[in-house]
């Protein structure tokens, strides 16, 4: 494993740098409020550092409950204005397009720009945003297939339902994949009629902000239907759950700040929509396409550095071959590069913050205390940068704290598992259940697993793929509802049943 010197992180060989740092050479970025871009009332602002040199790369504007005050209320304008409420489903359609294609012109610069500013490889950044445009023209089909029903009734009677946009939607984002998720949490509110104010997460908020740039810049969203606030989460983010004004909340983040927000949110009973943590089980049987699943296992835990709500980071491998799939693993994660996110061969880029590599270090230092076996890894990377080498523990009981909770880096978990019964019973003994992984060639065994396993989410013989169409969310503590597919249409849109007599 090796570390790639930065000196310097500016790789001008990458075809989006160069726009990239044009726009980050601008003042300080604003909010977005009512079409125009300001100042956060208070002048002050976030200094954003790239992790893998820890330098300075931009002052973002530190909004607070004053600026989603004024937010909200242009939401609140925008949302019964004629120029948007009276507007047909087709011509939101293209507004969505005419943002997607936006996106697609400054895909390297917008590539660029999440990799500086998150870390995550610039080949990761590039099929996030393949994703992020993916999912505004998915939701830009939906408008004008958004309808209520006739319903059957008496002769005197005619009676029908209506399906109308929530309202104000206050949509607050991590910092893992924001490419991905600022589509998630503009794209279907818009495309169902509702206005949006956006709390990107102080960690990562450039591609976010450059992207509601872009979408202003088509010239057809009327002011006030997208906000933008930057800031911090007990400032703004807690403002916007506790507004009484804003209808609807989608949060995706941890499973602690969403539990907050569900109480935050009964002032006006807000409808929620929650994403939240995982500790995705990844079940290997004796007899799955070993290969396969051993790349998949390695590619679970260190995507994105572990930093993926789904990461597979408690790997179930049968008793028989725990050992020969733990070498495996361990194997091939020590010969990852770790490195700058630019360097074409990186298959691991810096974790978000120095606080997150401490807390991801407290849980190496847990494994080791509770008696796991570490077969790689363990440590930190360089003396510049948040890097932590991929990590891996075999002979891990799924009762000790590195199996139970969520650590959000590149630590994964191996466990023993003795028959099918017990696969389930350990895969489900958890407080999450995001997603799960399940391998074998047996394929009446892999569906009645899939049954079995209680995650929103499951991959049979393959791990980590989404799309658009698929709904996503969590059962138990992973969250409340599901966005993506047709699930995120129903939840920014209420039924209203009409009753006619004549
Ligand atoms: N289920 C999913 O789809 C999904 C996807 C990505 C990430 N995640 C989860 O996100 C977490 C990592 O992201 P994170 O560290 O940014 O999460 P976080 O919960 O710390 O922060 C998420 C967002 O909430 C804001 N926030 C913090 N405190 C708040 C408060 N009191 N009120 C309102 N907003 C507040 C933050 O500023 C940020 O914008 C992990 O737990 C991961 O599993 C889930």
């Amino acid at each position: 494993m090796t570390v790639i010197p930065r000196e310097s992180d500016v790789h001008p060989e990458h075809p989006g740098m160069k726009a990239a740092r044009a726009w980050l050479a601008g003042a300080p970025k604003r909010l977005l409020i009512d079409g125009e871009w300001v100042a956060a009332r208070s002048g002050r602002t976030i200094a954003v550092l790239n992790p893998a040199t820890e330098e300075e790369l931009a002052l973002i504007a530190e909004g607070d409950k004053a600026d989603v005050d004024a937010a909200v209320a242009a939401a609140r304008r925008a949302l019964e204005a004629p120029n948007w409420k009276g507007i047909s489903p087709h011509a939101r359609t293209r507004v969505l397009l005419a943002i997607a294609d936006a996106i697609e012109r400054h895909k390297d610069e917008l590539s660029a720009l999440e990799s500086l500013d998150n870390g995550m490889p610039s080949w990761f950044s590039a099929a996030a945003l393949g994703a992020c445009v993916d999912a505004f023209r998915y939701y830009a089909g939906w408008p004008s297939k958004i309808h209520g029903t006739t319903n059957p009734t008496d002769a005197a009677q005619f009676i029908y339902t209506l399906r109308e946009p929530v309202g104000v939607c206050g949509q607050i984002n991590p910092w893992n994949v924001p490419l991905l998720l600022v589509a998630l949490k503009i794209a279907p509110p818009l495309a169902c009629g509702n206005t949006v104010v956006l709390k990107p997460s102080e960690l990562a908020s450039l591609t976010s902000l450059r992207i509601a740039e872009l979408a202003q810049e088509t010239g057809l969203l009327p002011p006030g239907v997208l906000n933008i606030v930057t800031g911090y989460g007990p400032t703004v983010g807690a403002a916007m759950t506790e507004h009484p004004d804003i209808d609807k909340v989608s949060f995706t983040g941890s499973t602690a700040v969403g539990r907050s927000i569900l109480l935050a949110s009964a002032g006006n009973f807000k409808r929620v929509t929650l994403e939240l943590g995982g500790k995705t089980p990844n079940i290997i049987f004796p007899d799955a396409d070993m290969e396969k699943a051993v790349l998949a296992a390695v590619n679970g835990f260190t995507r994105n550095s572990g930093q993926i709500c789904s990461a597979g980071s408690r790997l179930f491998v049968h008793e028989s071959i725990h050992d020969e799939v733990a070498q495996e693993v361990s194997r091939i994660a020590a010969t990852l590069k770790v490195g700058s996110p630019f360097e074409a061969d990186t298959k691991l880029g810096p974790v978000i913050s120095a606080r997150q590599r401490e807390r991801v270090m407290g849980y190496v230092d847990a494994g080791n205390a509770d008696g796991a076996n570490l077969m790689t890894g363990g440590c930190q990377l360089g003396n510049q940068g948040y890097y932590i080498a991929p990590t891996v523990f075999s002979g891990v009981k799924n009762r000790m704290k590195i199996a139970r909770e969520e650590i959000f880096g590149p630590v994964l978990s191996i466990i023993p598992f003795k028959d099918e019964e017990d696969a389930v019973f350990q895969g489900n003994d958890t407080p999450y259940g995001l997603a799960a992984g399940i391998w074998t060639r047996d394929i009446g065994r892999a569906h009645k697993m899939a049954r079995a396993i209680r995650a929103g989410r499951v991959w049979i013989n393959t791990f980590g793929e989404t799309d658009p169409v698929m709904p996503f969310g969590g059962f138990k503590q992973s969250g409340i509802g599901r966005e993506f597919g047709i699930d995120s249409v129903m939840a920014y849109t209420e039924t209203k049943s009409v009753h006619v007599r004549f």
